[in-house]
């Protein structure tokens, strides 16, 4: 605790000398005295500024060579973030030793990183060796029948490094090298799982994630989300192809990239798959309440904050771990280094009839850690760490400028039956072959599933319905500031959307009020805090928000005016938008979701995902269930009981404490300990008002309080931090605009549109459908410039 005030006077000290230079008023520490009492603590990532005294070197507890008791009651420092260090007095690094001993130290114990660094290089290149010469075998064909590539690699088959080879020689040859390092100066699994290596010599340094340069009084996000912490050591938090954060520490099983696979009792874990089997049956159970926008809107959601995405090769192809028609596993120097399949039991009730005996899984792409140390493996995640709209905008300016219409403001559109649609991309392969279209949005799945790409046709034609309602107020804008101003009201409607309407149900209204989660009307909030790591957790993207997996209905009702209804399912459409090209198909589909139920919460799921995913024309597709499970553990996740013990549920020793849930748990796992994060994040039923379980509800307050208080540019923050802040006028206008309304403000028909006020709930005595005509838009007349 001591240590948390002391970073926090030293963080305040630090911001107020950036603002006074920066000359905006240091309200900061107001601001932190609102943020209201969060009752939870994460992994610790200490800072730069080391906090350490002249006479004192900050360094992992292991370098210091004192004894234990002595180290025990030294000062915790930072060594480079997300390392703990204590506070070695220099003069003591060895009491004896003289001033040209020490140095004689430091050069052997840099000597030894070096090495590392040097063999683990060797390793990587050895294993792109093999990569060659087993080219044919490890690499995925480029056919329609080649299944499960074009979704598990999102982005298709022909896919673009996002890293140039050279930094990744780099990443990955600093893993590799962490593990020999950590193998030869006995480092404990402890030491190697709390991230305490040493920092690599500055003259051996490489490359690693600089601080971008940028301007703190910037009115309007980058579109890579960098600089939204303006601190010159923040600039690049929570920006594009940062890694995730974590909440407890990984559990590589060599402390460094090796997956979770054994069991507590030394046994191996169950495979994926049975555990997928023996827990989530299909069952049609459909939510008395909501409806499929709230499940479509759960998925949006999470495609603004992360994209993870498998390895390639080093050509960019997608990489195979199964032989050709998935009897088993690649095995030996055949398999890619990368590869992590899930093995199919032969009395697999639905595989076997196929011979599936392997389901490919690449492992999830690793990113540099936030300084050039060695460590263990950190997943990259490829899109801002912001709710910033990105999914509609983009996380590169490249993407963002292929969007763009470069016209008043607008977004890129196309209108293929006379009705404002996406526009059609130039990547094809992202949809099946026989695709009749194909479309381009800021997030790269957006073809995935109907649902998906009519959700973002609707924040796409709302940017473009504010872009000409604000040039109309204001004509002497350019495209740029329309394009800005839109994008800004735009991802203010969106927050409004998420934090006051979607996460009241989805965490509990209680809940959500109690942590400040919901907005006030019509004042400023200012709960930013700068010390607030505005970064995804690896268990909110590879477990909890996967929630929505059991909320995913196999088929789609589409209700016609004059026509009966028409089911479509899930199964014929992956990877294939034509739906959207039949006639009046935007009001259509936007009405149908919201009448037809979304699936309750619970262990059943939808065989469209845990038979049939990505089927294309196979008779098969993939299990989204076994990859959740299988994510999880290359993602070294720790198990469900930690994370039950973290959210102040107690750990379990026996699985009858958990009743019904815990029988099933027995059937596959053989501790309570073993238990996968995600099977028993969606065993769990849900908490009082919520639709999740009490340790998903408190993993994702954790993640929402991040997006929101992390966040400078949250829509209600003020002026006093936010240099994109609306006046309060605005601000109320904002706040007052719903779901409901902005769906109304974009359907082609409205004169006959009938939309129900509370848009995630199905038509019901309480939320009955009233005439488009009823709803508010937000009065674009308040950002007029005067004087014009
Ligand atoms: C509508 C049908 C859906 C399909 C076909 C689908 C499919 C997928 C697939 C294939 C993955 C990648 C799995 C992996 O390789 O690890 C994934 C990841 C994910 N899904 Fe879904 N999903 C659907 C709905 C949802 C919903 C409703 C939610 C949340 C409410 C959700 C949340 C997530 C999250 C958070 C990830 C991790 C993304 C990443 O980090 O890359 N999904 N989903
Ligand atoms: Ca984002």
């Amino acid at each position: 605790m001591a240590r948390e005030v002391l970073l926090l006077s030293l963080y305040l000290a630090v911001l107020c000398t950036w603002v006074n230079f920066g000359n905006v008023q240091c309200k900061l520490s107001i601001a932190r005295s609102e943020i209201p009492n969060l009752n939870y603590t994460v992994v610790q990532h200490p800072e730069e500024d080391d906090g350490c005294e002249q006479n004192e070197v900050c360094m992992a507890s292991v370098e210091c060579t004192l004894d234990a008791e002595v180290k025990a009651n030294l000062k915790p420092c930072s060594t480079v973030p997300s390392v703990d260090g204590i506070c070695c007095p220099s003069s003591k690094l060895n009491v004896t030793s003289s001033h040209h001993q020490k140095r004689s130290i430091q050069h052997a114990a840099d000597r030894l990183i070096q090495n590392a660094i040097h063999e683990g290089r060797r390793e990587y290149d050895e294993k792109l060796r093999l990569e060659d010469e087993y080219r044919e075998l490890m690499t995925a064909k480029d056919k329609p029948e080649d299944m499960f590539h074009r979704m598990l690699l999102p982005g298709g088959l022909k896919t673009k490094h996002v890293l140039d080879p050279q930094e990744e020689a780099d990443v990955y040859g600093h893993v590799f090298a962490s593990r020999k390092y950590a193998d030869s100066t006995n480092m404990t699994l402890e030491d190697r799982q709390r991230d305490r290596f040493p920092r690599v010599p500055r003259a051996i340094q490489k490359r690693c994630l600089p601080p971008v340069p940028c301007n703190p009084h910037r009115r309007y996000r980058t579109i890579n989300g960098s600089c939204n912490n303006p601190l010159p050591d923040r600039t690049s938090w929570g920006m594009a192809g940062y890694p995730f954060d974590r909440v407890l520490y990984p559990a590589y099983e060599d402390g460094v990239w090796a997956p979770r696979i054994h069991s507590v009792t030394g046994n191996l874990l169950p495979s994926a798959r049975v555990i997928s089997v023996a827990l989530f049956p299909d069952a049609y159970r459909p939510d008395p309440r909501l409806n499929i926008l709230f499940m479509q809107m759960g998925q949006f959601v999470s495609h603004d904050f992360t994209l993870s995405r498998s390895f390639t090769t080093k050509h960019g192809r997608p990489i195979e771990c199964c032989t050709h028609n998935c009897t088993a596993p690649l095995f030996g120097p055949r398999r890619h280094f990368a590869c992590f399949p899930i093995e199919v039991p032969p009395n697999d009730p639905f595989y076997s009839r196929f011979g599936v005996r392997c389901l490919n899984l690449v492992r999830i792409r690793l990113a540099h850690g936030p300084k050039c140390h060695l460590g263990y493996a950190k997943q990259a995640d490829l899109v801002t760490h912001f709710l910033d709209a990105s999914t509609v905008y983009g996380s590169t300016d490249d993407v963002a400028a292929e969007l763009r219409a470069f016209h008043q403001g607008r977004l890129r559109d196309s209108f293929p039956n006379g009705i404002e649609l996406l526009p059609f991309t130039r990547h094809r392969e992202r949809c099946v072959p026989w695709a009749r279209v194909c479309y381009e949005a800021g997030d790269i799945r957006v073809n995935q599933l109907l649902a998906l790409t009519m959700v973002h046709t609707l924040f796409m034609r709302e940017h473009n319905r504010l872009a000409s309602g604000l040039s109309q107020v204001n004509p002497h804008w350019d495209d740029e500031r329309l394009y800005q101003e839109a994008r800004r009201i735009l991802i203010a409607e969106y927050q409004n959307v998420i934090f006051n309407e979607f996460l009241p149900i989805l965490l509990g209204r209680e809940r959500v009020q109690q942590l400040g989660l919901v907005d006030p009307f019509d004042t400023y909030t200012n709960y930013y805090d700068p010390n607030l790591r505005p970064m995804t957790f690896a268990e909110v993207a590879a477990a909890a928000h996967r929630y929505g997996h059991s909320l995913v209905e196999g088929f789609f009702r589409l209700l016609f005016r004059d026509e009966p209804p028409k089911d479509v399912f899930i199964k014929d459409i992956f990877n294939d938008p034509s739906l959207t090209l039949i006639p009046n198909s935007f009001d259509i589909m936007m009405f149908s979701f919201g009448q037809q139920p979304m699936e309750q919460m619970d262990h059943f799921i939808t065989t469209g995902l845990t038979r049939f995913l990505f089927k294309e024309r196979k008779p098969f597709g993939s299990d989204l269930a076994s990859i959740n499970i299988q994510r999880g553990r290359d993602f070294a996740l720790r198990p469900y009981n930690d994370y039950r013990e973290w959210a102040g549920l107690g750990r379990i020793t026996d699985f009858s404490q958990l009743g019904e849930m815990g029988a099933l748990l027995a059937r596959v796992y053989e501790s309570p300990d073993d238990v996968d994060l995600w099977p028993g994040g969606v065993l769990e039923s849900p908490t009082d008002g919520a639709v999740i379980g009490p340790t998903f509800a408190a993993l994702l307050t954790a993640g929402y309080t991040r997006y929101k208080h992390a966040d400078r540019y949250y829509f209600t923050n003020g002026p006093e931090v936010n240099p994109g802040a609306f006046t309060l006028q605005q601000l109320g206008e904002i706040r007052r605009t719903t779901l409901a309304g902005i769906i109304c403000a974009n359907v082609d028909h409205k004169e006959d549109f009938y939309q129900a006020p509370e848009a995630f709930m199905q038509s019901s005595k309480d939320n009955v459908p009233v005439p488009c005509t009823n709803y508010r838009t937000v009065n674009l007349g308040l950002w007029r410039e005067e004087g014009f």
